[in-house]
């Protein structure tokens, strides 16, 4: 690889050592003169090893002059320390930069650097800035919604506390809602915002406060696009703004599954260095009105019941999905119901094939390349109409469609280990009627190394469509219709007549979208793939180290 040229190397000092500072377009590097005069050590990228730094342009969040500052007054022993030639670097600067820390956790950490002549210390401040200029992925401006009842409440502490001090480090400017209902979010993003003076949203809170804001800027396009989002045919309109999301709620899994933590400060670094994660998006309709949108769970049986039974007791805070779920575990109910699908095609994977959705995913880019030649080729709504959907009939424990893994801190794998945040397919994931230490056994898996799929009475398949139906609303009628092979809209319209003249026992549960119950329990489901984008980046891998030298050209 070409290393990019330097553009400053200046001898500095840090921490009254010498050090061989030097910068070029990628990355800024100071190394220790004395210990690499010993060693020729390789260093770790955005690390230390034998005195040898580096720090990727695109991860320093700041610099900043230090003004009136002497090497020795970090350690308050001006008098006593004997003089050195670092006592003549009396001007610094400091910089801010990304550190990775356990479990996917990034930190701010900083570097002073002094200097002996004032003209160094500010050709070094005004060069890293115009780098820092040239990033034009990086938000300015950010209209950022808290929720303060979100969680443990502790919406508004954690902005105030932890993130706004970076974005006003970061020199990102804000204007801030604090929410004073349920929807407020919502309605001013659909109606109200100056969407144009911003370069992003940011959602303080958990899931359902992701879901109102994901929705008041899904329906602003739409409605902007002249896109009927009842219509179950359309094709939505891209959102063009990204939504950062600090962490301040019960379950987080969106933020969880995007970033690999929900730590706000984490959060909040990934929405400074502009960061930039697409997201499938699945509408939900019930015949040709539309219900709600979702990026997560839909799920119906038993976590649309620990769902209802905790909206009961939301002031528990997060415990309430706890005790919740053990009560709908004992109560073991079943639902019977008809499951339609269209598979997913192409390249897509299968969910228990391993490949975990991981920053830059193959499967995911590749999905978005596809996409673009289908929208290009005229028949595509012609060849979908010929694809064939395969039908499931069954007492169902749960019902579970996973757009992305769903981890979360209950479950670090999450409901679909293997789903991919943006390949525009959903995990439909149907867990039959089984006695309860088999299901016990299942909900076990998502909390350990064991195939949570891998049970006689689970069934998962990759689909871009789904349909529900329960058995309440089903007749014979409709088994006969589906068998001729009618389209969607007529399988559809004939449920609806035949229902009231059918005479089954109404056993229902809710369906759980996201965190919130769905009025319907009939459903038709479709994925659009990378609706959304979000300030995040996936889950990194795990540190490679590689050499940085090859960025940093030392
Ligand atoms: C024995 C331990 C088994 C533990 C099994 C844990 C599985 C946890 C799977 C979590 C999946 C979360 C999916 C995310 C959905 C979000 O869009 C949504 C909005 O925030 N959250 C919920 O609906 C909140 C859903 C919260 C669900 C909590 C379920 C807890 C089940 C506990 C069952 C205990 C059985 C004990 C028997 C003695
Ligand atoms: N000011 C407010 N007063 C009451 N409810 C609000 C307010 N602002 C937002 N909400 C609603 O609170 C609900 C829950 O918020 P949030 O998602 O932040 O926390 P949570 O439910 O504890 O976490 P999670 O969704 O991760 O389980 C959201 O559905 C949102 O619509
Ligand atoms: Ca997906």
């Amino acid at each position: 690889m070409e290393k990019p040229s330097r553009l400053l190397c200046s001898e500095l000092c840090v921490q009254r050592r010498l050090f061989e500072v030097t910068l070029n377009r990628t990355a800024l590097a100071w190394k220790d003169t004395e210990i690499t005069k010993k060693h020729t050590g390789r260093a770790i990228y955005g690390a230390v090893k034998a005195g040898i730094h580096c720090v990727p342009v695109c991860e320093i969040i700041a610099v900043q002059e230090k003004e009136d500052d002497s090497p020795c007054k970090d350690t308050g022993k001006w008098q006593k320390v004997p003089p050195s030639p670092a006592d003549s670097y009396q001007h610094a600067f400091t910089v801010f930069y990304v550190e990775r820390m356990r479990q996917h956790c990034w930190r701010c950490s900083n570097v002073t650097f002094h200097c002996s002549e004032h003209s160094t210390c500010l050709l070094w401040v005004q060069t890293i800035r115009e780098q820092l200029a040239l990033l034009t992925n990086r938000p300015k401006n950010l209209l950022v919604y808290i929720n303060p009842y979100g969680g443990k409440q502790r919406g508004k502490q954690i902005y105030d506390h932890k993130v706004s001090p970076i974005f006003s480090q970061a020199s990102i400017s804000t204007d801030v809602i604090v929410t004073e209902r349920a929807n407020h979010a919502r309605d001013h993003l659909k109606m109200e915002a100056d969407l144009k003076k911003y370069d992003g949203v940011v959602c303080v809170g958990g899931d359902g406060m992701f879901s109102e804001i994901m929705h008041g800027l899904v329906s602003r396009t739409q409605q902007e696009a002249g896109v009927d989002d009842n219509s179950t045919e359309e094709t939505l309109m891209p959102c063009g703004l990204r939504i950062g999301i600090i962490p301040a709620g019960s379950t987080d899994c969106i933020c969880y599954a995007t970033v690999g933590s929900n730590d706000p400060v984490t959060s909040a670094l990934h929405i400074v260095v502009g960061d930039s994660q697409p997201m499938d998006v699945c509408s939900v309709h019930n015949e040709d009105h539309f219900l709600r949108y979702s990026v997560s769970l839909l799920g119906y049986g038993f976590y649309g019941d620990v769902l209802t039974d905790s909206e009961r007791k939301r002031w528990m805070g997060p415990a309430r999905y706890d005790i919740s779920g053990v009560k709908t575990f004992l109560s073991h109910r079943y639902y019977e119901g008809t499951v339609s699908f269209l598979p997913a095609e192409g390249n897509s994977g299968t969910p228990r094939d391993k490949m975990l959705c991981r920053s830059g995913c193959s499967i995911c880019q590749q999905s978005s390349s596809d996409d673009l030649v289908s929208k290009n080729e005229d028949s595509v709504s012609d060849a979908e109409c010929q694809d064939t959907w395969t039908v499931i009939r069954g007492k169902f424990l749960a019902i579970n469609a996973a757009s992305m893994s769903c981890a979360c801190p209950r479950s670090p794998k999450g409901l679909s280990p293997s789903a991919h945040l943006a390949d525009g397919s959903t995990d439909l994931i149907l867990v039959r009627k089984c006695s309860r230490l088999n299901f016990l056994c299942h909900l076990l898996r998502h909390t350990n190394k064991k195939d949570q799929f891998d049970h006689s009475f689970v069934e998962v398949y990759r689909v871009k469509q789904f349909r529900f139906t329960p058995r309440y609303q089903e007749c014979d009628s409709e088994v006969d219709l589906r068998e001729s092979g009618a389209t969607g809209k007529q399988f559809l319209s004939q449920i609806c007549k035949e229902h009231r003249a059918c005479g089954c026992m109404p056993s229902q549960s809710n369906w759980n979208c996201d965190g919130e119950i769905l009025p319907h329990t009939a459903i038709q489901v479709r994925v659009h793939n990378q609706l959304i984008k979000l300030f995040a980046r996936g889950i990194e891998e795990q540190p490679v180290f590689e050499d940085p030298f090859a960025h940093c050209a030392i």
